[in-house]
């Protein structure tokens, strides 16, 4: 039987459906009237192969190259044209079936075309069923930075089933347990022990995977149901965003797609871990995160396969040599800055995660060098 979780926002509120077949989920999504005339399917090469069978033929279908460079203006415009060009209405809707970037790039068309049609999630990659389905962010990456265009958007629901993840290729799954690990990292103790303790490692078809996925999406629910739009002074949902600085910086730098989004985050969380460490010898006012704590996080996000310094391979090839200015420079587009100052998410503990501003600018290129050599 499947599962279910409500994201509570109010008259945006919506269902999350965790199906473990792909017979569940079929039953899932036949029993809304997504799948009918009006909508728009967006997919990739990858995820066409889960466009299920017998469904209206007005359907309008969008497929792109799999990828993070198809997060961008040009896939954006290709979608308005053919939603145009099917005469969708007021009445239609988009369905996102992929990963983070055709979710991300389906959810801003679907806050975009007539000024916002209805929207659904039905996320294909580990760190699309456990991030980026929730919770509403969506948008496309330009030259100057990761995300920097894009919408609050909530969908009407998401649509997970962890069979579809039996052809992720392991790269990808271990992309998305860098989201996983962080959910531990910034909220959950018991999440990130249990992670660090599992004897198998977790894939498509281990017992735990179901509970570790609703788990996840638990707390991005609770985050963004407190702080939907990012807006809370300190806090909040930018907690998410937990070694996204770093990331963000790190995929933009080395040219999207170069890095996965997963492996640039894996990074940024060990960093994120450092920080931490060094703003707990610092004495920061309620910092208790030693040198065994980052020591444990570079343990976990090794164990899962990924990328825990500058220096590490990327997919089995040498990683590029990033420039620390220009690593520099990119974090200051960040959407976190105020004023000019850079603001940093970093943990009081394992589990326990604040937002941190006036870190010393020559802490965070230390931290990179580190990485680096
Ligand atoms: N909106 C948010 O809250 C949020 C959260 C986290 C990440 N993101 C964004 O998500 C993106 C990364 O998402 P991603 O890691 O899912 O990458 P992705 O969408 O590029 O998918 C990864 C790869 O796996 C393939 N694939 C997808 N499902 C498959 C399946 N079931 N079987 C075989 N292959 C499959 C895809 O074609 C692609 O090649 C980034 O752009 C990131 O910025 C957004
Ligand atoms: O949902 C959020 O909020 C997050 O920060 C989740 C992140 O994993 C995700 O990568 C998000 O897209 C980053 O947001 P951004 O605002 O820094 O672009
Ligand atoms: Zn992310």
């Amino acid at each position: 039987m499947s599962d279910k979780l409500t994201v509570e926002l109010g008259e945006r509120s919506y269902p999350i459906i965790i199906a473990s077949t792909r017979q569940e989920y079929r039953e899932a999504i036949r029993s809304t009237e997504a799948w009918t005339a009006g909508a728009a399917v967006i997919f990739d090469e990858n995820t066409r192969q889960y466009l299920p069978d017998g469904m209206p033929e007005e359907i309008v279908y969008i497929g792109f190259e799999p990828g993070e460079q198809t997060k961008c203006f040009a896939s954006l415009h290709r979608i308005m044209d053919e939603m145009a060009a099917g005469r969708i209405d007021r009445g239609g809707r988009v369905i996102a079936l992929g990963g983070g970037v055709i979710g991300d790039l389906a959810g801003y068309a679907a806050a975009s075309y007539l000024r916002g049609v209805d929207f659904y999630q039905v996320p294909t990659t580990l760190l699309a069923m456990v991030d980026s389905s929730v919770g509403g962010k969506t948008g496309i990456n330009i030259a100057a930075g990761k995300n920097l265009v894009g919408a609050f958007w909530q969908p009407q629901a998401v649509f997970i089933c962890t069979e579809l993840l039996k052809t992720l290729p392991p790269r990808e799954f271990a992309a998305g347990m860098a989201e996983v690990i962080k959910y531990g990292m910034l909220y959950d103790r018991a999440l990130f022990d249990q992670l660090a303790g599992l004897e198998q490692p977790l894939a498509w078809d281990h017992p735990a995977l179901t509970g570790i996925i609703r788990r996840c999406c638990e707390i991005k629910a609770e985050i963004v149901k407190a702080d939907e739009k990012e807006t809370a002074a300190s806090g909040g949902r930018a907690l998410l965003n937990l070694g996204h600085t770093f990331a963000h910086a790190i995929e933009n730098v080395a040219g999207y797609g170069t890095y996965l989004h997963g492996e640039a985050v894996a990074i940024g969380l060990v960093l994120a871990a450092e920080l931490s460490a060094r703003l707990t010898d610092d004495g920061a006012i309620g910092f208790d995160f030693d040198r065994a704590d980052a020591e444990a996080v570079r343990k976990l996000v090794a164990a899962n396969a990924l990328p825990t310094s500058l220096k590490d391979p990327l997919g089995g090839q040498p990683a590029p040599a990033l420039d620390i200015d220009k690593l520099m420079d990119a974090m200051r587009r960040d959407k976190k800055v105020r004023s000019g100052r850079l603001r940093f998410v970093a943990m009081e503990e394992i589990g326990r995660a604040v937002t941190v501003a006036d870190v010393p600018e020559a802490w965070i290129r230390e931290l990179w060098q580190q990485s680096a050599q």
